[in-house]
């Protein structure tokens, strides 16, 4: 197993930057989530690193040597694609196999039975060793794809999107299972995902990647509670976090985040936070954003203090909870709901921000300003680390 780098690597496809100067340190035995959305970059980085790609500019190491001109044969990486690429008119054992029998590992097939029995217990699909790849389903496809890498004894594991064709259930406890084979057999994974709860799962830290760039690398909490910019805040969360423009004023003591809500200036009650209010402070009078997670908004079907009156938009379920879409004065927010309400569309709903969780981008750069507690949760952040 091995420690990967990449240093400021460059890809073009034609006029297409791919990669624009991609820094990334994985360690070894590192489980590194690699997290953006469609085109953003992470196929080529992984195709980068197994060498089926060659960067313009930029060095890739493994442990420290680099292998820029080393051939994929020779950089001993276990690569799993999407899009399986099994070898058709071989059974299961045999493309499971098929790696270890290749002159380059030349094992013996007593250790080749071993190795394969092993990963096909672990990838539940002991029955299926005799099939051949026309019929099995997509999922069972891909959990021969995972197989046929686990058989190996890799520098490193690149998985893209692995998970992506199973059904919730196997998806769940597929991703159980990964994490449990990666700490067991102490291997260094680089993992493409679109899918964020995969990512926290998953990640013992994870890289957010944006039209070939990489924006910021940390934990999941880390990411999650201390997004760099308002981007990376909306990718971190699902249902995605409510975004609400307004400007800080001091109303005597009180702060007030004041926003407009059908051409009226309405101010929300900021709870005291002294460090958040001095990074306010610094930036001046500017526009700001202030983010809230779908969980700090509360609602209620009856009107109380404190409480905004909207109207429903939508009501749906995601999975084992469900998000309230409310309407109000303009504004759109997200709001999460137990599944089996009675829930009927511009019905009335009251809603009330707890902005004593919010955090703040600048309206401009959109990158991130503060938030409440925001100490509490960097020592969070510096304990995973
Ligand atoms: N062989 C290629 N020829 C031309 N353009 C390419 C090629 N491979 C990738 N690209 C382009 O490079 C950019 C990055 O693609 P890449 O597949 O790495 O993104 P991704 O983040 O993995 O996306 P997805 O999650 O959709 O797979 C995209 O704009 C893509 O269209």
């Amino acid at each position: 197993m091995a420690r990967i780098q990449l240093e400021n690597v460059k890809k073009k496809f034609g006029k297409v930057t791919a990669l624009d100067g991609v820094t990334i340190d994985v360690k070894d035995n590192e489980f590194f989530v690699l997290f953006g959305p469609a085109g953003a970059g992470k196929t080529t980085m992984l195709n980068c690193i197994a060498g089926i790609t060659l960067p313009e500019e930029g060095l890739i190491k493994f442990d420290g040597e680099i292998m820029n001109l080393v051939d994929p044969a020779h950089r001993n990486v276990a690569m799993t694609f999407e899009n399986y690429a099994l070898y058709p008119q071989m059974t299961v054992y045999d493309n499971m196999a098929a790696a270890l029998r290749s002159n380059l590992y030349k094992t013996d097939e007593a250790t080749i039975k071993e190795k394969v029995y092993k990963a096909a217990k672990i990838m539940k699909m002991e029955n299926l060793l005799e099939r051949l790849p026309s019929q099995l389903s997509n999922g069972q496809k891909q959990r021969v794809a995972m197989g046929r890498s686990l058989v190996r004894n890799p520098n490193v594991f690149l998985m893209d999107e692995p998970l992506a064709h199973l059904d919730a259930k196997l998806r769940n406890s597929m991703r159980t299972e990964l994490k449990k084979i990666q700490a067991d057999l102490g291997s260094t994974c680089i993992y493409v995902t679109h899918d964020f709860l995969e990512a926290m799962a998953l990640g013992d830290r994870i890289a957010i990647v944006k039209e070939g760039r990489i924006v910021q690398v940390g934990s999941g909490d880390e990411i999650y509670y201390l997004p760099c910019n308002k981007f990376v805040a909306q990718l971190m969360g699902e249902p995605q976090i409510n975004i609400i423009a307004g400007k800080m004023m001091v109303n005597g003591s009180q702060r007030q985040f004041v926003i407009n809500v059908l051409g009226q200036e309405v101010a929300l009650p900021m709870p005291e936070d002294a460090p958040l209010f001095a990074k306010l402070d610094q930036l001046g009078e500017v526009s700001l954003e202030m983010g809230l997670r779908p969980q700090n908004i509360a609602y209620r079907f009856e009107p109380a203090e404190g409480y905004f009156k909207a109207t429903v938009y939508s009501y749906e379920s995601i999975g084992n909870k469900s998000v309230i879409v409310a309407e109000c004065g303009g504004y759109q927010v997200r709001m999460i709901a137990p599944n089996g309400l009675h829930v009927d569309i511009d019905q009335a709903v009251y809603v009330k921000p707890d902005v004593g969780h919010a955090m703040f981008f600048d309206g401009q750069s959109e990158n991130f300003v503060g938030r409440y507690a925001e100490a509490d949760y960097r020592a969070l952040a510096n304990e995973e680390a």
